[in-house]
């Protein structure tokens, strides 16, 4: 299917809400980053290290806050302290930058786009990023929409096993982009990052090769691998629970995981989960 096909074919999904997702565990992250591993601090109970990274995106309301809250309270994170947690979630509008007054006046009348790439701090996202994955304990900016500007807090987030960033441009940056494990689009209104998502999906379908695709409405016609793709909410809840079991598996493997697992009710992990699938914010 010829990429421009999926670009038309995800328009036409982008109607009927999509829930795509993909996962590939990005193995050499370090080595990505071209920089050596943390400093081991022992800040939450145990050694950091580089974190499995998960991106959510998707178009406003599409649900992305909404599944990375779930995952984080099917995996009985909610309840934890930021120190203690093991599975973290950031999202991208952490990352909108401070407007200059003239852009502000803009704002006001409406006539500034908050959907476009030029509105985040790019570089501050890489920069947190990179510590994210080098093990560090990282400062997330708040935001402020009434005044559009960055506050005086942050909110601290501690070394954990999985990190989870979510947001509507979380693909479009080229350096983020490559950090991203999996993608849950469902929604439509964003055609922007809509078409960044069926990218990152082309990658993982055709370049990469997928672990996880489960998306969109209707299926590639043009692909003999046919991927069957729904939207439903439904859905929803069975990628949320193969993300969990996903996670759970990754977990498993690290010391301490059997605490957190009992805690959250995932005694036993069934085979490979490789099949399928504003309110609150969670972070
Ligand atoms: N699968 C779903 N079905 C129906 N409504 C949903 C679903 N997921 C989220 N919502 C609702 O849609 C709205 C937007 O969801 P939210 O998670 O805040 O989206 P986003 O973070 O992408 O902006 C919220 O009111 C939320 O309760
Ligand atoms: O100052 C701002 C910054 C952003 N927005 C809008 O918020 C959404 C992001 O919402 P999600 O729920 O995280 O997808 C984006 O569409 C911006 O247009 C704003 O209104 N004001």
């Amino acid at each position: 299917m010829l990429l421009s096909a999926v670009i038309r074919h995800s328009r036409a999904v982008s109607v009927c809400n999509i829930l795509g997702l993909g996962i590939t565990r990005n193995y050499n992250l370090k080595h990505k980053m071209g920089e050596n591993t943390a400093d081991n601090v022992k800040t939450n109970g145990f050694e950091s290290k580089t974190p499995f990274l998960i991106g959510v995106a998707g178009g406003t309301a599409s649900g992305k806050s909404t599944v990375c809250q779930k995952i984080m309270e099917k995996l009985g994170q909610q309840q934890k302290q930021q120190t203690d947690r093991r599975v973290v979630c950031i999202s991208q509008d952490s990352f909108y930058r401070s407007l200059t007054p003239s852009e502000r006046l803009r704002a006001e009348r409406g006539q500034f786009n908050f959907d476009h790439p030029d509105a985040f701090d790019d570089k501050k996202l890489l920069a947190v990023l990179k510590d994210i994955l080098a093990g560090k304990k990282v400062e997330v900016p708040e935001y402020n929409y009434i005044t559009n500007s960055i506050s005086d807090r942050s909110h601290t987030i501690y070394p954990a096993d999985v990190v989870l960033i979510e947001g509507i441009l979380v693909f479009y940056f080229p350096e983020t982009k490559k950090f991203a494990d999996v993608i849950i689009p469902r929604g439509a209104d964003n055609i922007v990052a809509i078409d960044l998502i069926v990218h990152h999906i082309w990658d993982i379908m055709y370049k990469k090769g997928p672990k996880i695709v489960n998306g969109c409405n209707g299926h590639a016609e043009d692909e003999p691998n046919e991927r069957r793709m729904s939207g439903s909410s439904e859905d929803t809840l069975i990628a949320i629970d193969l993300i969990v079991q996903h996670i759970s598996e990754y977990l498993k493997r690290s010391p301490d995981a059997k605490q957190m697992l009992d805690y959250a009710g995932i005694s036993s992990v069934p085979g490979s989960p490789q099949r399928t699938g504003k309110s609150g914010r969670p972070h």
